[in-house]
This record gives C-alpha cells, sequence and structure tokens, in this order.
C-alpha cells in the first residue's frame, strides 16, 4: 500500500486498552490525522493520551482495534510504521554515558537511515545543542536532555511527530525553540501531534484539536470552528445606578448580574446571526437603565474546553 497525500497520514479504528488490572484507558477510539496538521490532543490528567500515543508508536499494545501509520498497519508492519513516527516522550530513556552526537547518530542507524552527518548537525543546530555534541548526556542540564529527546526523534526525518506534553517543566526558551522548529517542520510537511493540557498552547499551535475525556474522544473539530461551535460571548455593561434585580421585563434576557449591581452580563451564542444587542439596548432604555461602559468578551478554548469534559456527551455538539 502506498500512502497518497490526501488520505490521512494516521487513520485509528475502534481502538481499546483495558490494562492488565483490568482498568479501561481508551474506549472506541476513531481518529483520523490529516497528513501535515497539527493536531493537539487536549485532555485533563488520566484521560488517555499518552496511552493512545504509546500504542500509535507501538510501545502498547492494544486491546482491540487498528492503526495505520503512513500507510503502514501498525501490527503488521511495524517496522516500517515505527520508521515513519518521531516520538518525543515525556522522559528521557537513553544511554547517559553516550555522548549528544553518538545517541543521534545511533537514534538514527536504529531506524536503518543510512549516515547523514549534516542532517543531524542541523537538527542539532537548531536545537541549540551543536556545541555539545562532544558532552555525554549525564552532564546535560535538563532543558538540555529535552533538546537531545527531540533531537533523537527527528534524527530518522520521521514524516509524524508525536510531542507528549512538550511543554511539562520547559524553560520559556526552550518552548519558544520548540514551537519555532514545530512549526518549520510543518512547513516542510512533517505531521505534528501534540498532547498536552495547555490549553493556550493548543490554541496558539494546533489546526485541529481533540477532546479526549475518560478514555473517550469526545470532539475532534478545526480549532476555528470548535471556537465559533461551541464559544459564546458575552457583553459586560457598566451601569450608572447599581440595580437590585433584573426587572421582568427583561427575563427572557439572557442576563445576570455582577459587581454588586454594578454590571449587567448579556450572554449570546457566537452561532446566532442576530446578537440581539440592539433590542437589548432599546429595551434598558425603556426601563430607565443607564450605562456607561460597555465590553464584550469571547470565551476562550479554555472555557470551551471545562465546559466539554464537564458535560455529558449526549449534550455536546
Ligand atoms: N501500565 C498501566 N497499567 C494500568 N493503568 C494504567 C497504565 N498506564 C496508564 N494507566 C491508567 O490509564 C489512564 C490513562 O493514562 P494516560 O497516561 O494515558 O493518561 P494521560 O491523559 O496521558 O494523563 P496525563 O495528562 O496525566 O499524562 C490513567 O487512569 C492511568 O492511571
Amino acid at each position: 500500500m502506498t500512502a497518497n497525500s490526501t488520505a490521512p497520514i494516521i487513520s485509528a479504528r475502534g481502538v481499546n486498552k483495558t490494562y492488565a488490572g483490568g482498568f479501561q484507558a481508551l474506549k472506541n477510539i476513531d481518529l483520523d490525522i490529516k497528513r501535515g496538521e497539527i493536531f493537539a490532543l487536549l485532555g485533563p490528567n488520566g484521560a488517555g493520551k499518552t496511552t493512545l500515543i504509546s500504542i500509535i508508536c507501538g510501545i502498547v499494545n492494544a486491546s482491540a482495534g487498528s492503526i495505520v501509520a503512513d500507510g503502514h498497519d501498525i501490527a503488521r508492519n511495524y517496522r516500517a510504521a515505527r520508521a515513519a513516527i518521531g516520538l518525543v516522550p515525556q522522559e528521557l530513556h537513553t544511554d547517559a554515558f553516550e555522548s549528544v552526537w553518538a545517541t543521534v547518530t545511533f537514534s538514527r542507524g536504529l531506524f536503518g537511515k543510512p549516515p547523514n552527518p549534516a542532517y543531524l548537525e542541523k537538527i542539532l543546530r537548531d536545537l541549540s545543542l551543536w556545541d555539545k555534541r562532544g558532552e555525554k548526556i549525564l552532564a546535560l542540564s535538563g532543558g538540555m536532555k529535552r533538546r537531545v529527546l527531540i533531537a533523537k526523534a527527528l534524527s530518522h526525518e520521521p514524516s509524524i511527530l508525536f510531542l507528549d506534553e512538550p511543554s511539562a517543566g520547559v524553560d520559556v526558551e526552550l518552548r519558544h525553540d520548540m514551537w519555532r522548529m514545530v512549526r518549520a517542520l510543518r512547513a516542510q510537511g512533517t505531521t505534528i501531534i501534540l498532547t498536552t493540557h495547555y490549553i493556550e498552547e493548543a490554541e496558539d499551535m494546533a489546526d485541529r484539536i481533540g477532546v479526549i475525556n475518560k478514555g473517550e474522544l469526545i470532539v475532534v473539530e478545526d480549532k476555528e470552528v470548535l471556537m465559533r461551535k461551541l464559544g459564546k460571548k458575552q457583553l459586560a455593561l457598566t451601569l450608572r445606578q447599581p440595580i437590585a434585580h433584573i426587572p421582568d421585563t427583561l427575563k427572557t434576557w439572557s442576563l445576570a448580574l455582577a459587581d454588586a449591581g454594578q454590571t449587567l452580563v448579556y450572554s449570546f451564542d457566537t452561532r446566532t446571526e442576530e446578537t440581539g444587542i440592539a433590542e437589548l439596548l432599546r429595551a434598558l432604555g425603556e426601563q430607565g437603565i443607564e450605562f456607561k461602559d460597555l465590553r464584550s468578551s469571547e470565551s476562550s478554548l479554555e472555557d470551551i474546553f471545562v465546559s466539554l469534559v464537564h458535560q455529558p456527551k449526549e449534550t455536546q455538539a
């Protein structure tokens, strides 16, 4: 089977995982990852993110289901599937006594790729590791070790790169370098899948977002669509005079009082064609309620995420 450019680069069907103790960590996951996208898998602690990527990378066996990665079934053609994948794990499992250069050279060889010192030099330079290439991993700082993990994952020129919680315990400089690199890789056609519970990261970086909760994939959507579909806007009116309660004639509007009656907050759905703001302002005028300021705000991906993981599945969009 050859991979073509429009077929998903990863296709998971009916993936289940029950750990030895009987705990079901993944329930019937169906997921397609598009070639060349940045996909963020969001979910709270213990949701099943690491389990899912470990299965795709062949580190953990699925209890049921199938996965095709870059045209190769991961169970039947493990070596070819794995060679297409680079994984940056959360922790470093590498020979601490080896030098940086030996580690990345060895990693590349493991996947049967011919030596390419110029390519490895570029990766190490991009990750500010070139000056450290002769040092033993043991002697590196935590941040430098993380950089080595990224270099190792890229050493065999994978078409798919997984980053498991890339920002956990990482300083601002490394995060910047990492995101610069991720964008450059995407520009060259690499598909990037990251797991995170930092919602801003998904908001900044991802083209599409999958939300996983208690082993279920509850939403997969374009980031923009997700934010438009599930987003709400709010209009906060600072009143000239505080009011004790919302008049009965305004009860049909979605209004709430804040700041001891000084602020009136109107929530409206971004999906509707008309916001109703003009009519609301007219109705307020008729009630003699005057305001001195008004501000609008939009729900962030964080608000959407919180509402998704706290809602029963049936009611989700
Ligand atoms: N080897 C294992 N044996 C038994 N249960 C496990 C094993 N590995 C993970 N689990 C359980 O499976 C669930 C999902 O874990 P997983 O590490 O995939 O979650 P996660 O979404 O990556 O969480 P985090 O954000 O904390 O890394 C958790 O309840 C975890 O305790």
